[in-house]
């Protein structure tokens, strides 16, 4: 159950004033969740500035800075609305104080509110950025102007929150403040010692501290305010992974005997054999699964470095036990090549292997889930939908989640939370710094896949201007002419008139017709099945050149691919770059990637295609990311701060992780069930900061 106390944060958002439908979209998109129902009153105190506007600045008019943010006090002479039959034309308010002369100047007025709030002869406060023109300054749109009465709550620190578009930045503030409004007087559910050894806040004050900000210091990351909340976070998180791990452990283990005759017959079908690095993780998964601990092990492994056989070797292992293998992958299409590859390699073997998608048809699903049932099917491949409700396993030894970077607890403790509780295996593919694998997985076993397939050729990496772009089609007419693979990659779907980005629609006219072939099209819109056939067409060689989106980025594998281009690579994060090149260079042909930009470029922009053409070492790249963009970009997805943390970043608070990983292991040792008197604040905590994770376990426990 959850502590009454937290009830009003976790109320809809929609209880708040102000938020109909429209805006709840808004909101829905702000959060990145499905619909508003899904977002909670908790979400907004969550969401904290990332800077202030300081108004204290007023220096009288004469003396305001070009493009700085002042507040004037000043005395109302004229208005002068624009001439009739000229409607374009700004709506001008002239003040003054001792110092000189300024024109509030708006555009499009309608109606008479401005003599109203800005009535001449009257003392007026206005705050805005100044510009001068020819020795004259004026404001245009103050973000404040009313008479001195009137402005008695000018905010003179205001903070400013992340954005979505649609939504103005006044509507958010204010319907962040009665969020935290709703903010209960929480109990302190850290230890006196810990609080105060740290001098940290309550957690009332510390998020009043960050909405309510007195300067910038008190945005500052190393702010008490802040890091006492990211230390929660942290917390908050180590104890839920350590939760997992724990349970995981204590169910005991199956002990997983694997014989070693159908592993062999498959080693037997692929066309390669293993490299020392994926023979080494193969023993230990072996080795962890013949134990009678439950495995929890992940394997990490730089792009192309050949994670899925070791999977492979793993589900064998389960089968030849008797067992049932899951495999879940992030996206469909990975879901259906997983599935391609794997049946290619045990075609001479008796497993039978399932895919099992959200997107089945009734009658479909209907068969695979009896099969799953009955134990028929021995390796179960699919999305997410491999853990739903209403999927039930004869015996399920072992479950590999191929997360590649879209970190989360929220599978591994859906198995729990199912009673489930197999051996299991996380393979992930972009290299992370170990303080993000620490906070992304817990303490986990790893093993890493240090070494590349042997005879792949480097990627040439070469950095061009868009400019160029008729010399890369005449390079793509012959590469393709003479039988090679490429893609393209394009950043946005469809045309926006917001960007002058290409969209892959797009492009892929403008190919067809220049290079008179036919050519693959994949984007996020199309249905599962669209995508499928363009992968199955490119795979097949009936097309040559594909255009994509970065639906394409994770995983996807067509070896003799040997060429890719992406377009607006400037815009890309590097480890999605790393992640995209990834898709070339799969075999023992030489590839080309070519980085495709769009001038002038930043130095910083510069220097990061700069990295991609100088080393594929994706450990590399990640760390030199991490320097120039910070780790919420080096994931290539979250507009700011670390995954899954709101107030947390890894890069400031990294002592603070390290502190929280010994906290929570003390707190658990003392109380593994969380049910004494700190067990309940701590639960508290959970819920806070973890939501349905933590409620997901706990119903589990
Ligand atoms: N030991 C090996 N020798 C040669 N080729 C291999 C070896 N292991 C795997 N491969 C091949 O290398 C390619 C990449 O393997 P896989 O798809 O498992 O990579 P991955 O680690 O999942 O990479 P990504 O994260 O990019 O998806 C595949 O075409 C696979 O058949």
């Amino acid at each position: 159950m959850r502590p009454a106390i937290l009830d009003p944060l976790f109320a809809p958002l929609s209880t708040l004033p102000g938020i109909g439908p429209r805006m709840g979209e808004l909101y829905a998109k702000l959060f990145d969740r499905e619909n508003i129902d899904d977002c909670r009153v908790l979400d907004l105190v969550l969401h904290v500035p990332s800077s202030l506007i300081d108004r204290r600045n007023q220096p009288g008019i004469a003396l305001a800075p070009e493009g700085a943010i002042v507040t004037i006090k000043g005395f109302v002479d004229r208005h002068q609305p624009p001439p009739r039959g000229n409607a374009s034309a700004p709506y001008r308010v002239f003040i003054h104080d001792e110092t000189g002369e300024l024109a509030l100047t708006y555009f499009r007025v309608k109606g008479n509110w401005l003599e109203k709030a800005l009535p001449v002869s009257a003392d007026v406060i206005v705050s805005g950025k100044v510009n001068w023109f020819n020795g004259r300054p004026s404001m245009v749109h103050p973000d404040y102007a009313a008479t001195v009465e009137d402005m008695e709550k000018l905010p003179l620190v205001e903070p400013v929150y992340p954005m979505t578009a649609g939504l103005s930045p006044k509507a958010l503030r204010k319907t962040i403040e009665a969020a935290v409004e709703r903010l209960p007087d929480l109990p302190e559910w850290l230890d006196a010692s810990v609080t105060a050894k740290h001098s940290f806040p309550s957690v009332k004050e510390s998020f009043e501290r960050l909405h309510h900000p007195r300067d910038a210091a008190d945005l500052d990351l190393q702010a008490p305010a802040r890091r006492r909340l990211a230390y929660d976070e942290f917390l908050a998180g180590q104890i839920s992974l350590a939760l997992v791990r724990q349970r995981l452990r204590k169910a005991a283990g199956i002990p997983v005997h694997a014989t070693g005759e159908l592993s062999a017959r498959i080693r037997k079908a692929m066309p390669f054999s293993l490299t020392g690095s994926q023979e080494a993780a193969v023993q230990a998964v072996l080795d962890d699964m013949a134990g009678d601990q439950r495995m929890l092990r992940l394997l990490q492994g730089d792009v192309g470095s050949g994670k899925t056989a070791v999977a492979l070797m793993a589900m064998a292992a389960a089968v030849e036990a008797g067992g049932q293998a899951v495999l879940m992958a992030p996206t469909e299409i990975l879901a259906r090549q997983h599935l391609e590859t794997i049946q290619k390699y045990t075609a001479n073997t008796n497993i039978s292997v399932l895919l099992l998608t959200g997107k089945m048809k009734a009658a479909e699903r209907r068969e695979a889930l009896e099969r799953i049932e009955s134990g028929d099917a021995n390796i179960v491949i699919g999305t997410h939908a491999l853990f739903q409700d209403n999927v039930n396993y004869a015996n399920l030894l072992l479950a590999v989640v191929d997360e590649q970077h879209r970190f989360g607890v929220h599978q591994r403790l859906r198995l729990t939370a199912k009673g489930l509780s197999p051996h299991m295996l996380v393979m992930t593919a972009t290299p992370i710094p170990r303080t993000l694998v620490l906070a992304a997985f817990g303490d986990m076993d790893v093993s890493k896949l240090t070494e590349k397939p042997a005879g792949r050729k480097p990627i040439q990496t070469a950095v061009i201007p868009m400019e160029r772009l008729s010399d890369i089609v005449e390079r793509l007419r012959a590469a393709t002419s003479e039988g090679k693979k490429a893609y393209w990659i394009c950043p946005l779907v469809e045309e926006s008139d917001v960007s002058d980005l290409m969209s892959a629609e797009e492009r892929h006219a403008v190919l067809t017709k220049a290079l008179g072939q036919r050519i693959g099209l994949v984007h996020g819109r199309m249905s599962a099945a669209e995508k499928d056939e363009a992968m199955a067409l490119f795979k097949s060689g009936q097309t040559r050149l594909l255009v994509a989106t970065t639906v394409i980025e994770v995983g996807v594998d067509v070896p003799d691919a040997t060429i890719m281009v992406i377009e607006h690579a400037e815009r890309f994060g590097l480890a999605q770059l790393h992640q995209l090149r990834g898709r070339v260079g799969r075999g023992d042909e030489a590839s080309t990637c070519l980085l495709l930009y769009k001038g002038p470029l930043s130095e910083n922009g510069r220097a990061r295609l700069n990295i991609m053409r100088e080393t594929e070492d994706g450990f590399l790249i990640a760390e030199e990311d991490l320097k120039l963009r910070g780790e919420g970009e080096l994931l290539g997805t979250r507009q700011s701060g670390t995954p899954g943390f709101h107030l947390a970043s890894l890069e400031a608070h990294g002592d603070l992780l390290e502190m929280a990983r010994k906290d929570a292991a003390y707190i658990l040792t003392k109380d593994p069930n969380l049910e004494g008197e700190r067990g309940n604040r701590i639960r508290e905590l959970l819920y806070f900061h973890r939501r349905d994770e933590a409620i997901r376990f706990l119903r589990a426990g």
